[in-house]
């Protein structure tokens, strides 16, 4: 299809090709499959940069790595955040880590420190502690007749993973539970006011009266956190001490507000996403038997009768695959928006200044292109030669440039860790098959209910 007749002619020389689809064939699509089964018809267009006529908001959808590679790396600057979801987000999460511009640079830059490889050394026995401690507690709770959420459970899990490191063990018994709750509350009603940025707030939508209330309990339970940690003793390494410690772009010290959003961000970006990633890694390990099989054996042979820890991690190759495989086909963060703030062109395609564009890993995810037989799960995908064989762009679970994921290898330990410290020692049995469903993030539509027994 050609690009509409409006859109500004940028490059005499450029032959922009454009799928068009209107906001009726939208609504049709998302009545017939839900958000879900729009996204997976738009990917039928295999890379070709498709439009979103939805009324006044018309964002582009880019998914091939030549776009991405220009959106995220070499002309990143014309690409900030500031698209309709950090708007949307930016109501939570404030304007730091998880803004644009000097202020999110001062907390990227105070947060790096927080997730370098030597602070991943450092915290990797208390990682380990808190997962085996939480691990057992989980297989307390389920048993053959009684499965266990596996969403609660694994929030559980990261909760007491990221205490120590985000908070220093400051958060209040049992408020972790609620924050958890409050903040996938928070995320999960956003939906409506990210497809319609243009909607003033005056006028209601749905999800904005459960946003508020959940904001407010985040608020509530977060802010005596903050306040504590800044009228102890401040010499910590957790995140809250680092935050309360470091310099905003004006180099003036960061107020509370803008310490708890840089929380509330951490949170959103790091322990929600990551609950939804280790849901989804029993589902996958459910439905490939094989793989679950292989997986255990590795673990018996490296972990064997011992306690899984840091120094396991790198042994544990296969697993790290099955790992990378489950989060390119579960892509979380399935949706990465940018503005441009100049005039461009993407592959032939004019790009006017002020255009949203939408990366989707997800969609990249599934270019057969560069995943042969894309809905095949296969961590052989993730060996080392066709890793370097492979587009580094066409696989981006945790974005890709300067606002890249600082969580990624945070993840990824954590994630082995749990892993290895569940099938070392437990049967894990997923009781139903599992569905998906697009909201915020790519999430299992209903509870994924685990039965936990001892082998
Ligand atoms: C499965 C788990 C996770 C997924 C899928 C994920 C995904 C992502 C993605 C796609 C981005 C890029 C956003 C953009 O380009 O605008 C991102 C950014 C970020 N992530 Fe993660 N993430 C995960 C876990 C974590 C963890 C565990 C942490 C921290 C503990 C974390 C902290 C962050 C932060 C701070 C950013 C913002 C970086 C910046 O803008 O400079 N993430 N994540």
């Amino acid at each position: 299809m050609s690009i509409d007749a409006q859109a500004p002619t940028l490059s005499a020389a450029a032959r922009p090709s454009v799928r068009e689809v209107p906001l009726r064939r939208v609504m049709s699509l998302v009545r017939r499959g839900g958000p879900l089964g729009l996204l997976d018809e738009l990917g039928e267009a295999q890379g070709e940069i498709t439009r979103l006529r939805l009324g006044p908001f018309t964002p582009y959808l880019v998914t091939r790595p030549e776009h991405l590679q220009q959106i995220l790396r070499t002309n990143a600057g014309n690409y900030p955040r500031g698209a309709a979801m950090w708007q949307a987000l930016g109501r939570l999460t404030g304007d730091g880590i998880a803004g644009e511009g000097p202020q999110w640079h001062a907390s990227r830059e105070i947060l790096r420190g927080a997730f370098s490889g030597s602070q991943l050394a450092q915290a990797g026995e208390q990682m380990s502690d808190s997962i085996v401690a939480a691990v057992e507690e989980m297989a307390a709770r389920s048993g053959p007749d009684r499965p266990v959420d596996a969403g609660v459970e694994m929030t559980r899990v990261v909760q007491r993973v990221v205490d120590p490191v985000f908070f220093g063990r400051l958060i209040p018994e049992g408020e972790g539970d609620r924050l958890g709750e409050a903040i996938a509350t928070a995320m999960g009603s956003l939906l409506w006011r990210m497809a319609m940025p243009f909607v003033p707030h005056a006028i209601p939508l749905p999800g904005d009266r459960a946003f508020r209330r959940a904001t407010r309990t985040v608020h509530e339970i977060l802010r005596p956190v903050v306040a504590a940690a800044r009228s102890g003793p401040r010499d910590g390494q957790d995140v809250v001490t680092r935050l309360s410690n470091g310099v905003g772009a004006d180099g003036a010290p960061l107020t509370d507000d803008q310490v708890c959003q840089d929380i509330i961000a951490l949170f959103v970006a790091g322990s929600e996403s990551s609950a939804i990633g280790l849901t989804w890694i029993w589902a996958a390990l459910a439905a490939h038997p094989q793989v679950a099989e292989r997986v255990r054996a590795e673990v018996d042979q490296v972990i064997g009768s011992g306690r899984p820890g840091r120094e396991h991690v790198r042994r544990l190759g296969y697993t790290q695959q099955v790992l990378r495989e489950v989060m390119r086909i579960h892509s979380v963060g399935w949706a990465v928006p940018r503005m441009a703030t100049e005039d461009d062109v993407l592959g032939g395609v004019p790009i006017p200044a002020g255009s949203t564009l939408v990366v989707s890993p997800y969609l990249t995810h599934r270019l057969a292109e560069f995943w042969p037989d894309p809905l095949r799960f296969d961590p052989g995908r993730f060996e080392r030669d066709q890793v370097q064989r492979r587009h580094p762009l066409a696989y981006l679970p945790f974005g890709d440039g300067v606002h890249k994921c600082l969580g990624e290898a945070f993840f990824y330990q954590e994630a082995t860790l749990i892993v290895a410290a569940l099938l070392s020692r437990y049967q894990v049995k997923v009781a139903d098959s599992v569905m998906p469903k697009l909201s915020l993030t790519l999430q299992p539509r209903d509870p994924v209910r685990l039965i936990v027994t001892p082998r």
